[in-house]
């Protein structure tokens, strides 16, 4: 069977020659990316080598120092930490920021998805971790967003939570096909949810992997973890 190289044709985002600086400590340089609508990409990448720098230059919360980044439409992120509003209802948690007159029919819409449908009215406070990541899903997909940036959203959530997590946003990414960006420290996270696994190194994606059916899981794990310097032959510094 022929492979389609082209399924991802529409660009949920494409950067070119991104640079970005905090002050004159350049942290990416030159780096480009494309993820297509639909595509689920994974990245890796050793603490500190600029993972949620570059999730914020495509986020646009910050500015950029050189090159571009394109967006149709607004990204929607979810963070590691849920960020609701304590003061406010699930529903308009879910619709903060959206001027809809059916504001309420699309946050039941939305938390029903992460099934949730039941809590509209319930507070913040009363959820679990894995529960309050749902409705930060439930945010994300109300605004119907182009790319979908995830930074390591399931890393405070028990081992078991984060698996249900994982089928779940898998299924919402295949359903309304943003193309999603997922910030990882886990290695099998990756390799579960990836169609494609960048690793960075030094502020530019230095290599790339792609689960399939004919390569095996752990061989994949193994060159993951060799490429994140933690292979079995460590390397010295
Ligand atoms: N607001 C900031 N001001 C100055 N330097 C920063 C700022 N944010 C990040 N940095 C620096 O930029 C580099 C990349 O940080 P970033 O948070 O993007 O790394 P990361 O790969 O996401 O790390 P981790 O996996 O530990 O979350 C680090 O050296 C960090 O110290």
């Amino acid at each position: 069977m022929s492979r389609q190289p082209s399924a991802f044709h529409k660009s949920a985002v494409v950067v070119s020659n991104l640079r970005r600086a905090y002050g004159d400590r350049i942290v990416i340089d030159r780096l480009n990316l494309r993820i297509g609508e639909g595509e689920f990409v994974a990245l890796l990448g050793e603490s500190g080598c600029g993972k949620t720098t570059l999730l914020r230059a495509l986020a646009g919360l910050d500015p950029i120092q050189g090159g571009s980044v394109e967006v149709p439409g607004r990204p929607a992120v979810v963070f590691q930490e849920h960020r609701l509003l304590p003061w406010d209802t699930l529903w308009r948690n879910v619709t903060l920021g959206l001027r809809a007159a059916d504001a309420r029919e699309r946050a039941a819409a939305a938390l029903g998805e992460v099934g949730l449908g039941d809590r509209l009215d319930d507070w913040p406070r009363n959820l679990s971790g894995g529960q309050a990541q749902r409705v930060a899903l439930a945010r994300a997909l109300v605004q119907e967003p182009k790319l979908l940036l995830l930074d390591e959203p399931f890393a405070a959530l028990d081992a078991l939570t984060r698996i249900r997590m994982h089928g779940l946003v898998k299924d919402l990414v295949a359903r309304h096909h943003p193309g999603a960006l997922l910030v990882t420290h886990d290695v099998d996270e990756a390799i579960r949810l990836a169609d494609r696994i960048l690793v960075m190194r030094k502020g530019v994606i230095a290599d790339e992997h792609r689960p399939s059916a004919e390569k095996d899981a752990s061989v994949l794990r193994a060159d993951l973890l060799r490429a994140l310097g933690v292979g079995s032959e460590r390397e010295a510094a």
